[in-house]
């Protein structure tokens, strides 16, 4: 019988199998940050042992630092020692970091993409839920916990459960105006926070295959929030285009060799997932949460639903609870709810194709009074990248904020937080109580409508903004 694409990756890297036991994989990346490590590198201390492969394990800061003043001291000292840990972890154990004010600092899922170092067919892991961003490549790649951060250090192998299969097809096009972001928060709505549970994911079908890399990373980051282990995209020519002279990318016969055994890795036609869902693309539109866990969404020409609707108790029960910490009334167009923050950003939305979308919606128009709008950059190459083009100036010209990288607004970390009760219209991918802050209120959205919402001060997608000022260039 033929095999699902995360059966051969799996396949490929197994370096002991027993019966009855886990399969021992080999990893050949490992990802570090400054939340997860520390207890991990003691342990390392503790038994003696040194870092197995420092070749394949890359640190960087993103979690607790500031996005404003970043040559100052940082104040918080939870944050400053948090920082100072993975300093001092990472010189003595001889490992790569790119620290805060570093070139190649950013947020851990689009630093190790923007280097190359994520490739098809790679085993990838991180201390980190959305390690499944890089699955976008059609590597396998999941988030580990800190004692398994220290048998990798140690060993570079793991020991990994058994997973299910699922395919996800997009049929068709996605209409215009609707995006990779709409698409998984639709995604996560319909099969459910838990719907992916024990699976990995493999995302399939025209939409996919036509969706840039980037793209096909903000649906794959959010595989963990519809439950699943990893998530997957088959490579292709625009995988391969977009790895091509990237640093750590293979060059030269070695990249011939490399997209050779790439091309292997799709799934075979005979092959069986143990479940299937199918997604019609052309019914999509933009999309938006309206509650406290990431499948409580709806298509922003909707309502907040009415908790009554729903006849399963636990659901109607999790809708009661998550209008009451919301502040919303059911029947209320989700087009007339009103934030004061906007979030541009994080590892789902914070890299250059973001910040071109939501800049082409701000082009010549302002930020409405009493909002604030964050742009954040997932990396600092990122950031580079915005200023040569621009983008910078359009931002702040309309009166938003641009910051230094770092994963900011997406949790309450560092100093970028919301305030109790304030709302905010978020590019970022959790939305549950005190995420954003304690108290804040957090609303899902894709770039192009986080920058419409900025313009409008309510919740907007770039086509109702037929009647507010008219941009000069998009
Ligand atoms: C802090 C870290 C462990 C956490 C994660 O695992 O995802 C964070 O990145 C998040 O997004 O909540
Ligand atoms: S940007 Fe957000 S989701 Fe991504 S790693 Fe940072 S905190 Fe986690």
């Amino acid at each position: 019988m033929g095999r699902t694409l995360a059966e051969k990756v799996w396949d490929d890297h197994v370096v002991r199998r027993a019966e009855g036991e886990p399969d021992l994989l080999f990893i050949d990346l490992h990802l570090l940050h400054e939340v997860t490590s520390p207890q991990a590198f003691d342990g390392l201390r503790k038994s003696g042992r040194a870092v197995r492969r420092t070749d394949l394990t890359i640190a960087t800061e993103d979690h607790n630092t500031p996005t404003l003043d970043i040559d100052k001291p940082i104040a918080d000292p939870v944050s400053r020692t948090q920082l100072e840990t993975l300093r001092k972890n990472c010189a003595d154990f001889g490992v790569r970091l790119h620290s805060l004010g570093d070139d190649e600092q950013g947020v851990v899922h689009v630093v190790g993409p923007q280097l190359g170092l994520t490739q098809p067919g790679a085993t990838v892991v991180c201390g980190d839920s959305h390690t499944s961003t890089h699955g976008a490549f059609g590597a396998l790649a999941f988030g580990i916990g800190t004692s398994q951060v220290e048998h990798v250090l140690a060993t570079q192998t793991l020991p990994m459960a058994p997973f299910r299969t699922m395919a996800i097809t997009v049929e068709g096009e996605l209409p215009d105006g609707v995006t990779a972001k709409d698409l998984i928060l639709a995604i996560i709505a319909r099969i459910g926070t838990g719907g992916g549970q024990g699976y990995v994911i493999e995302y399939r079908g025209e939409a996919i295959e036509k969706l840039s890399m980037e793209a096909r990373m903000t649906i794959c980051n959010m595989s963990i929030e519809a439950g699943a282990r990893a998530g997957m995209i088959a490579p292709d020519e625009t995988t391969f285009a977009y790895l091509r002279g990237r640093d750590h990318a293979p060059s030269g016969a070695e990249w011939d060799e490399a997209v050779a055994y790439w091309k292997t890795l799709r799934t075979d036609e005979d092959a069986v997932f143990d479940h299937e869902v199918v997604i019609d693309a052309a019914a999509l539109a933009p999309f938006v949460t309206w509650g406290t866990n990431p499948g409580q969404g709806a298509p922003l020409s909707a309502a907040v639903p009415d908790p009554q609707q729903y006849a399963d108790p636990s659901e109607r029960l999790a809708a009661e609870k998550a209008l009451e910490y919301m502040g919303l009334t059911a029947g209320t167009p989700l087009r007339d709810i009103s934030v004061d923050t906007v979030f541009v950003g994080s590892c789902t939305n914070g890299r250059i194709e973001d910040l071109r979308s939501a800049a082409a919606v701000l082009q010549g128009r302002k930020v409405a009074d009493g909002v604030r709008m964050l742009v954040v950059p997932g990396s600092v190459r990122v950031a580079l990248q915005a200023v040569q083009e621009g983008l910078d100036k359009v931002f702040t010209e309309a009166g938003a904020e641009w910051r230094h990288a770092g994963c900011s607004m997406c949790l309450g970390m560092n100093p970028d937080q919301l305030a109790p009760g304030e709302r905010s219209a978020s590019t970022s991918n959790r939305n549950f109580e005190g995420r954003q802050g304690k108290g804040g209120r957090t609303h899902l959205v894709s770039p192009q409508v986080a920058a419409a919402t900025a313009v409008t001060g309510t919740l907007a997608s770039p086509a109702d903004l037929a009647g507010v000022p008219v941009p000069v260039e998009v």
